[in-house]
């Protein structure tokens, strides 16, 4: 029985697409030892920010082929160590954007006209108008950090309000900036010149504490800052110092360093110019049911043995590109697989080269699916689309990828691999004919025509009568039936090589009495 875990609160949306095929079990609030005793049995994971994913959950999940987070940040789920264990991590990067926007705006206006503050004094019994003068947002300069999904549409809702919006975000083209009518800038530029900064970045090794005391000096006094993206993107200790001695206006913060926010955090004792919500910016109910749909979805795709459409562990492979891809990505697994069997030995190097039509198509999906196919004589069912690249790394294997558009052998295109490893030199090209029919179209560039199969014989030979019939002979005797044969040479009496379909495995000890036949010099046997 496929089973699903579900350990943060999911949109019940969520639980009953999962619920159609799976048995799903809701257990919120496990502490980590509980997490880690739990997760054994499971095939599925589906979290959102309250669970942290460790290598060692992911250890003590063998079944796991799937964790799912219902939201956008994945940086409480050990990606890398999910990736080396083969495990797809898909999130929903879009599900929960408007939310998030709307919250940080939420934050700006509530920090600017002392809402929360003057809603504790009214309710306390109080009429404090004189003390709660505000600020307008109107025509103020409004600094976006990170201009991503959520960054865009505050730009958008600030501009709508008459904010003048600048931005910093190293990965974004000044078209995509323009576009926006956002000016780009400097970091510390955006500090200095902004009457609200509002932070819409992921944490990373590059952005943890960017928000420190340096960036905090360069503020207006007059400013505020609202971080709504991830906690650790500020130093937290710098801040409390800033507002205390009044170094900027004010603050609102949704997120943490550490969540829950500890009793003790000396945030707690800020008082009159911090805003503080608990990590609420995806909170509501729209968002909730966007992200639960999406990521269950995807979960329930991928138990039936689909693809994902927001696989953060397989870069550039989306399911429409699967779709157009699905007959090369077959063919680059049975290329890579074969290969992989004639090297024998240690693989060094990967070239993975394509051809005419094919390389104007993306390239990483066919360079992955090579790998997949390489390593999967070695790794079995643990290789995956998801460790592929991952492996081959860690196994020191060099992989090229070359794209030669001026190459004209087939329609479509050909897919080229070169492998060179200990023992040698191979290499294999194949196409694909008719949509969906693939072919090996040479071996160590001798032309032939075989569609890969179960069982094959490969050998390399000199082009002399006899030979072929001996190894019939051969065959015969040990009871291997042969379903096809090519035979491929460049030149009469050359060399040349020889590429057999038979119905069952060939046995090593046959392989030996194969290659003491006169003129054969080398033999392979590959499964796939
Ligand atoms: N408080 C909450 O409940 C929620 C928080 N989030 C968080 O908000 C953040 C932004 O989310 P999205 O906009 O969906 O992500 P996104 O990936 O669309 O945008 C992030 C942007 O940050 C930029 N960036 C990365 N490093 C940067 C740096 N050092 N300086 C400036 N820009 C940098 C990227 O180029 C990208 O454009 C994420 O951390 C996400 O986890 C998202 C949803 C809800
Ligand atoms: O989507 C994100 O990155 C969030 O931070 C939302 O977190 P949550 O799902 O509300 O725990």
């Amino acid at each position: 029985m496929t089973k699903v875990l579900v350990s943060d609160p999911i949109d019940q949306a969520g639980i009953d697409i999962l619920s159609q095929v799976a048995h799903v079990d809701v257990r919120t609030g496990l502490v980590a030892e509980e997490l880690l005793n739990a997760v054994a049995d499971y095939d599925a994971l589906m979290v959102r920010s309250g669970t942290r994913v460790t290598a060692a959950v992911i250890d003590a999940a063998p079944r796991l082929k799937i964790i799912g987070r219902a939201g956008v940040g994945v940086d409480n789920v050990d990606v890398t160590a999910a990736t080396r264990r083969g495990v797809l991590v898909v999130n929903s990067p879009e599900g929960n954007t408007i939310a998030a926007a709307e919250h940080a705006m939420a934050m700006m206006l509530a920090l600017t006209r002392n809402i929360p503050q003057a809603h504790a004094s009214t309710m306390a019994g109080r009429w404090d108008r004189k003390r709660h003068l505000g600020n307008e947002l109107y025509k103020k300069n409004l600094g976006v950090v990170g201009l991503g999904k959520i960054g865009a549409h505050v730009a958008r809702i600030a501009q709508a309000l008459g904010m003048v919006v600048l931005a910093h975000d190293p990965f974004i083209s000044n078209e995509r900036a323009q576009k926006l009518q956002v000016r780009l800038v400097e970091l510390d530029a955006l500090f200095e010149e902004a009457d609200y900064v509002t932070l819409h970045i992921p944490r990373t090794h590059e952005t943890a504490n960017l928000v420190g005391e340096k960036l905090l000096k360069r503020m207006k006094p007059t400013a505020r800052l609202i971080n709504c993206a991830r906690g650790g993107v500020v130093d937290e200790t710098a801040l409390v110092d800033a507002l205390r001695n009044n170094t900027i206006a004010g603050a609102a913060l949704d997120v943490y360093a550490s969540e829950p926010l500890p009793a003790e955090s000396p945030l707690r004792s800020v008082k009159d110019n911090l805003i503080l919500t608990p990590h609420l910016g995806a909170s509501t109910a729209e968002a909730q049911a966007s992200v639960a749909i999406d990521v269950a979805e995807q979960i329930r795709d991928v138990l039936l043995g689909l693809p994902a459409r927001s696989a953060v562990n397989i870069p550039g492979l989306s399911p429409d590109l699967i779709e157009a891809l699905r007959a090369h990505l077959s063919l680059a697994e049975h290329l890579g697989h074969c290969i992989s069997q004639l090297a024998g030995g240690n693989v060094q190097e990967l070239e993975v080269r394509m051809q005419g039509e094919l390389a104007a198509r993306p390239s990483q999906p066919l360079v992955t699916a090579s790998l997949k196919g390489l390593l999967s004589s070695a790794l079995g069912e643990r290789i995956n689309y998801v460790n592929a690249g991952l492996e081959a790394k860690s196994r020191g294997i060099k992989v090229l990828e070359v794209k030669d558009e001026a190459s004209r052998d087939y329609s479509g295109g050909s897919l080229q691999l070169i492998c060179r490893s200990s023992s040698g030199f191979h290499k294999l090209t194949g196409a694909v004919f008719a949509g969906d029919e693939l072919r090996i179209t040479s071996v160590d560039s001798f032309p032939i025509s075989v569609p890969p199969s179960n069982h094959m014989l490969f050998t390399r030979h000199r082009d002399m009568p006899g030979i072929i019939g001996r190894l019939g002979s051969l065959l015969g005797q040990h009871n291997v039936n042969i379903a096809s044969m090519q035979v491929g040479r460049r030149i009469m009496r050359g060399d040349a090589v020889m590429v057999l379909s038979v119905d069952d495995p060939i046995p090593e000890s046959l392989l030996e009495d194969i290659t003491s036949i006169d003129g054969i010099r080398e033999a392979h046997a590959v499964s796939l």
